[in-house]
């Protein structure tokens, strides 16, 4: 499985901090910045990510900014993204057995380090249960087609 990872400025640290616990799972990355912690937009980070999932680079992204709200926006905004944020490990299993959510995000100024990476190993390790959530989902990719 490789894994997109995507942050502005706000989130970088984080970013870095989720890159090297998948690496030391053997899992594979592929880092589409931002590169420091200087100032940048989170929109264009929230995008190329997101296009790196639809074009099947990678199967699944981490995105990170301060609060995780404005990047998930933006990912959400490319089609065939669901991005969920989560600040606690329930709602990221959820995001993945009843959303199949095909990205994570993560507020680096809300959520500590841990809990982070505790989110982000219940968000892997989670399947979609399909049933009726696929109903559901379907419903929501339909709406990107109205
Ligand atoms: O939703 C947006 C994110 O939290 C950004 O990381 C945040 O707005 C960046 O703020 P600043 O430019 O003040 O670091």
């Amino acid at each position: 499985m490789k894994i997109g990872l995507g942050s502005d400025h706000g989130g970088y640290e984080l970013k870095e901090k989720i890159k090297s616990h998948l690496t030391e799972k053997g899992i594979e990355v592929v880092d589409y910045g931002t590169d420091s912690t200087d100032s940048v937009d989170y929109p264009d980070y929230g995008r190329k990510t997101a296009e790196g999932v639809v074009s099947g680079e990678c199967e699944r992204a981490i995105v990170c900014c301060g609060t995780g709200i404005g990047i998930s926006i933006a990912a959400n905004k490319v089609e065939g993204i669901r991005c969920a944020l989560c600040s606690e490990t329930y709602s990221a299993r959820m995001a993945m057995e009843h959303n199949n959510s095909n990205m994570l995000s993560l507020g680096a100024r809300v959520t500590g380090i841990d809990l982070a990476l505790e989110i982000v190993d219940v968000w892997l390790k989670a399947k979609f249960e399909g049933g009726r959530h696929e109903r559901r989902v379907d419903k929501i990719m339909e709406i990107e087609r109205a």
